[in-house]
């Protein structure tokens, strides 16, 4: 049968993960062990992964300082129940588990960033990576669950009313911790509102929501589930199963620090680009990846927040300071990331308050 035009050599449609007893040339990765891997668990000293309760009065400057230094952190007392948590992460299995063929129908189409099969940072680079994700949009939830569920059956339907509500909740969740950076970036709650009223960020903000299947590797060391990358919207929340993999980049010395997965029901939220670009630089965004293991798959959600596609961020005026990035809508950014892929520059340094307006269309036009 002849192969539909959008599937490429590297589709997962091609390689059956639970058959392979080798990692194969096309899913080795050079240089994946650079530089040393440490453990950020709460006894790891400076290494530890901060964690940040949202029930503690101190929460505001937990979150300023987990900001500033690491760019992520482990939120806790986030009032979302642990029963839904357990049913998403329980459908999201049962999702992955579905036959290649089915998850197939739902294939992402080139340009699209919705889908089935690899995340759409896997097409800037030669190698495949040991996972499958599937992306869509809470908010066409239904109609983009159909292509994986044409008959609408019983699955369909539970899948869709768990990650409603889900959606429901993290919605909610994500307006109490823009606020929450809000304050740790010293706004008072009157200022906070101001700025919310000028700018209607939480208002406005937009959820995508990622799935990654990592299964179970037999030679973890020449595979990687997720390339290193920072996340490119305001911020996510990132929901793993008890299997530890997502790890993050920290300087001096250069080092991978891997995230803690006991702590029960405790969101990883990453700061992403253009937060670094709202918040002038104060808090930056974290270069993160995911490994995988010899001995069990592993699951994760990525819950995306950023600004609508129309809106134009900018670096905050209350943030402080000169601004240091120009303003950028979120598609403008990415394609301004994506050449950045290609010619290894950094895209924040590309966006920077340097460069010229007309630099800038070019990079976006071109
Ligand atoms: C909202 C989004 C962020 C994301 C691109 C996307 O449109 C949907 C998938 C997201 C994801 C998940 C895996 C890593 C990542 C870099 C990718 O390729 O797809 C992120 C994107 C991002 O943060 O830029
Ligand atoms: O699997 C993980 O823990 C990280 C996922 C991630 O970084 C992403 O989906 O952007
Ligand atoms: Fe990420």
């Amino acid at each position: 049968m002849p192969t539909p035009s959008h599937l490429s050599s590297k589709d997962p449609r091609y390689f059956d993960f639970r058959a392979a007893r080798r990692v194969p040339e096309t899913h080795a990765w050079p240089g994946l062990h650079d530089h040393p891997v440490v453990d950020g668990g709460h006894s790891a000293g400076e290494d530890a992964v901060p964690v940040v309760d949202m029930r503690d009065p101190g929460a505001a400057e937990a979150v300023a300082r987990a900001a500033e230094q690491w760019g992520a952190f482990l939120l806790q007392g986030h009032g979302v129940p642990h029963e839904l948590l357990a049913r998403v992460e329980a459908r999201i299995a049962g999702m992955f588990a579905l036959p290649a063929t089915e998850k197939m129908r739902a294939v992402r189409r080139p340009g699209d960033s919705c889908g089935y099969g690899s995340p759409p940072i896997s097409s800037f680079f030669a190698k495949s990576m040991w996972s499958e994700g599937y992306t869509f949009s809470p908010a066409n939830l239904r109609s983009d669950l159909r292509r994986l569920w044409p008959k609408q059956g019983h699955d369909y339907r539970l899948f869709c009313e768990v990650m409603e509500e889900f959606h429901g909740e993290m919605r909610a969740l994500s307006d109490r911790l823009m606020e929450l950076f809000l304050a740790a970036l010293g706004l008072t709650g009157e200022q906070a509102a101001a700025v919310e009223a000028e700018h209607r960020i939480a208002e406005t903000m937009t959820a995508t929501m990622h799935l990654n299947w990592y299964p179970k590797c037999p030679d973890p060391k020449r595979a990687l589930g997720l390339i290193a990358h920072t996340d490119s919207g305001f911020f996510t929340f990132v929901l793993q199963s008890l299997v530890p993999g997502l790890q993050l980049f920290r300087h001096g010395p250069d080092r991978w620090v891997t995230v803690p997965a006991e702590a029960r029901d405790a969101f990883v939220v990453n700061v992403g680009d253009l937060f670094q670009i709202l918040t002038n630089g104060r808090f930056h965004s974290v270069y993160h990846r995911a490994v995988v293991n010899r001995d069990s798959d592993r699951i994760s959600l990525g819950y995306f927040l950023g600004p609508p596609a129309d809106t134009k961020v900018a670096p905050l005026r209350e943030a402080g300071g000169k601004p240091a990035y120009r303003a950028v809508t979120w598609p403008e950014y990415m394609a301004v990331r994506k050449k950045a892929f290609t010619t290894g520059a950094s895209a924040l340094k590309m966006v920077s308050a340097s460069t010229s307006d007309d630099d800038l269309s070019d990079l976006i036009s071109s």
